[in-house]
């Protein structure tokens, strides 16, 4: 997953995922401009097997976490250059809303894809909508959760190969769950992943966690 060589990267108008935008408005009378990007809507899926007493989260390498990273290196000259390897994220199950279809329905289809679990859009659980990136795209995400055993897992998961998606499962028992969500020397995830662990604990954590 980590045999990534960069060929160019270019500054882009706008494509399919990223509309970049600059507007100029007025606030209480003064005039302000702000640059933000349309992006898709999207959705997240916290996913906890309990049949191995974990939950499942996807690793994969991301371009825009790796490009950030050699960015601020280069800048700043203090840091050894990254790694392929450093752009690889924990994260949650998740997927952009490119089609009119509802937002359970895709989280299902992306939990499929990426996991490899059979699940009902309609025993998706709401935990919450809210903001991304509020200063650049302030796109919606709407976090799920589903509760899998392993008679629901019917494919290996890993994306989908015609996007050319090459995803890892890592399984994070729930023993572990809450020195994950505290080891500061982690920084490759999204804020999202930590906030739908912490919601597991606070939540659902009590009825899994009898003494075996
Ligand atoms: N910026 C991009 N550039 C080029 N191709 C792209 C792209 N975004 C998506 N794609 C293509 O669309 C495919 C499907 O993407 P997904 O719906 O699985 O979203 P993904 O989880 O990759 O991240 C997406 O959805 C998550 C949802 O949480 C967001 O955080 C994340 O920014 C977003 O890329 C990708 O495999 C890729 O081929």
């Amino acid at each position: 997953m980590d045999d990534v060589k960069i060929i160019s990267v270019n500054g882009l108008k706008e494509s399919n995922f990223i509309r970049p935008r600059r507007l100029k408005y007025t606030q209480a009378g003064k005039d302000k401009i702000w640059d933000y990007m349309i992006v898709h809507d999207s959705v997240a899926i916290l996913i906890f097997d309990v049949s191995i007493k974990s939950v499942v989260l996807v690793r994969q390498f991301r371009p825009a976490v790796y490009m950030t990273m050699c960015h601020y290196a280069e800048k700043t000259n203090d840091q050894p250059e990254p790694k392929p390897s450093d752009g690889i994220t924990y994260e949650l199950c998740a997927g952009i809303m490119d089609r009119k279809e509802p937002p359970q329905a895709i989280a299902a289809s992306e939990v499929l894809e990426e996991t490899g679990y059979e699940i009902e859009a309609d025993k998706l659980q709401l935990i919450s909508e809210y903001r991304n990136g509020v200063g650049t795209s302030g796109s919606l995400q709407f976090l799920y959760y589903a509760q899998v055993d392993n008679s629901m897992k019917v494919s290996e998961g890993g994306g989908c190969d015609e996007e050319g998606e090459m995803i890892d499962l890592y399984n994070l028992p729930l023993k572990d769950i809450k020195s994950f969500i505290e080891d500061t020397t982690v920084t490759n995830r999204p804020v999202g992943v930590l906030f739908a662990l912490q919601w597991f604990l606070n939540n659902k954590a009590e009825n899994f966690e009898q003494v075996d």
